[in-house]
């Protein structure tokens, strides 16, 4: 949609109430010749392409004003097949700008003798006229996109606040998003494969949302985390006296707490083995039994659980109950590595800058195109976890509003080892001089400052210049 088009209501009803102050009839059209308001008979033809369009079409591509003051005469409609029949008897048109490019014209339009007469006799009032509307209308949209900027800011902030946002379109996100929403309102156990940082969590938390239990707490627990001697006490609980130590009255655990909800057991593939023993009664039978106690209590969970370790691989080396794998891998959801999905890291960066902005009360406004290479390169080991950390480093020590290739820390730049296959050595050895000379040469870097790399880098002045200059970085 075009900037203009954005806010159509706003622009019909603003040339409604020039037409009426000034008695004209206006109209405006976005770049793409769409009519975008109109009054007169073009009221009913919003919408719509303006045909011939010759007059409008010098005006999108010269961005100057002009004027038509006898359509029969004048060159601009000469060749035009409507000429004779052409209801427009004159015209006066300025263009509309947004960041110094043209993105509409606002017209006069005079249909009948009179309108023309009044048209000529004030023409120069009138182009001033437009011309002030035609600013107004810039501000207006710098406004209009201003609010809609926070608007969505608001919107992601919203959206981590329930705790579960997931960016990224490519299939194969798409595609474990779309099981996890199809499974949520079932009780079945959900097993998340994947590496670190891919959103194991984020989509347990998703799942336990979408589904009736959402009113409950989820209860989560990191397996990894807990001293193994004290796994079993924290999930199961204890009576009193059941070892030394023990609290009176004894503890509740976590499976009973989390009745009539969902429990995450992350990081699986941690837990003991007489734990996973225990585990299998539990999604079996339906029930916990205390360490200490005599008597199962019946509990109702829903359970989830996490790895991001070769469970199979364990299983074959008796580390993991087979019969515990399969009891739980009911329905196994794999959330894939962010190198092997790279294209969503444009909407994750987005998202993040975002997200921050709103967090620091930064203004932030995007990564330049080297930048983006560079990041999209790297391989993210750590996942989008390494990467939200990165925007925040970013938004923290960045200085212009657009995040910069001289910018990211070095272990990225340096590791962002990208496919070069198509490359010729020459194209590798420019790329890797470009990102080692602008990881060094900040903006506005002084001429002491670029003659003391020249020495560092044991060049001369004039070819750390030539270079700067071959690659943009002056
Ligand atoms: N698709 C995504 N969209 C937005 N944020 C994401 C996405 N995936 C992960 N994150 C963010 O990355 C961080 C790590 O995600 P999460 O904790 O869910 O990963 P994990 O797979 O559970 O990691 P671990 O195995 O280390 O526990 C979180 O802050 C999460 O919000």
């Amino acid at each position: 949609m075009t900037a203009l088009m954005k806010i159509q209501s706003f622009i019909q009803a603003y040339v409604k109430a020039i037409a009426s102050i000034l008695d004209v009839d206006v109209t405006i059209v976005d770049n793409e010749l769409v009519r975008v308001a109109g009054t007169g008979i073009y009221a009913d033809e919003i919408g719509e392409t303006v045909t011939h369009a010759n007059f409008f079409h010098h005006i999108l591509v010269s961005g100057e004003s002009g004027s038509i003051m006898d359509s029969m005469a004048d060159l601009n409609c000469k060749g035009c097949e409507k000429r004779t029949t052409c209801r427009e008897l004159a015209n006066v048109a300025y263009p509309i700008f947004k960041e110094g490019a043209v993105v509409g014209i606002i017209s006069i339009i005079a249909f009948s003798e009179g309108e023309r007469k009044n048209l000529l006799e004030n023409r120069g009032q009138m182009e001033e006229f437009l011309k002030y509307m035609s600013v107004l209308l810039e501000s207006k949209l710098y406004t209009d996109e201003a609010k809609e900027r926070l608007e969505q800011q608001l919107q992601v902030v919203h959206d981590a606040e329930k705790g579960w946002s997931f960016v990224g379109d490519s299939q194969k996100m798409k595609e474990a998003i779309r099981i996890g929403k199809k499974v949520a309102k079932s009780n079945s156990t959900v097993f998340l494969r994947g590496e670190s940082g891919t959103g194991k969590e984020i989509m347990a938390k998703m799942i336990h949302a979408l589904s009736d239990r959402r009113d409950k707490l989820m209860i989560s627990i990191n397996c990894a985390a807990i001293p193994e001697n004290l796994v079993e006490s924290e999930l199961f609980g204890y009576e009193e006296g059941a070892f030394t130590g023990a609290k009176k009255h004894g503890s509740i655990g976590k499976f009973e707490l989390a009745h009539g909800s969902t429990i995450f057991l992350d990081e699986i593939g941690d837990m003991p083995l007489p734990v996973q023993t225990k585990l299998l009664r539990v999604l079996q039978e339906s029930v916990v039994e205390r360490i200490g106690g005599t008597k199962p209590i019946p509990i109702d969970i829903r359970v989830i659980c996490a790895t991001n370790k070769n469970i199979e691989q364990m299983v074959e080396e008796g580390a993991f109950r087979e019969d515990l794998y399969y009891r739980l891998n009911i329905i196994p959801i794999e959330l894939p590595p962010l190198r092997k999905r790279k294209e969503d890291l444009p909407a994750l960066i987005e998202y993040y800058i975002a997200y921050y902005n709103q967090k620091l009360g930064k203004s932030m406004r995007g990564v330049s195109p080297e930048a983006l290479q560079t990041l999209t390169s790297y391989d993210w080991p750590g996942n989008v976890r390494e990467m939200k950390n990165i925007i925040e480093y970013l938004e923290n020590i960045a200085e212009g509003e657009i995040i910069q290739l001289s910018d990211l820390p070095d272990h990225i730049v340096m590791r962002s080892g990208k496919g070069f296959e198509d490359w010729s050595l020459d194209e590798i050895v420019e790329d890797y001089e470009k990102r080692v000379l602008s990881s060094m040469v900040k903006k506005g870097a002084t001429l002491e400052e670029k003659n003391q790399l020249a020495e560092n880098l044991k060049i001369s002045r004039a070819t750390l210049y030539r270079k700067l200059k071959k690659y943009d970085l002056l």
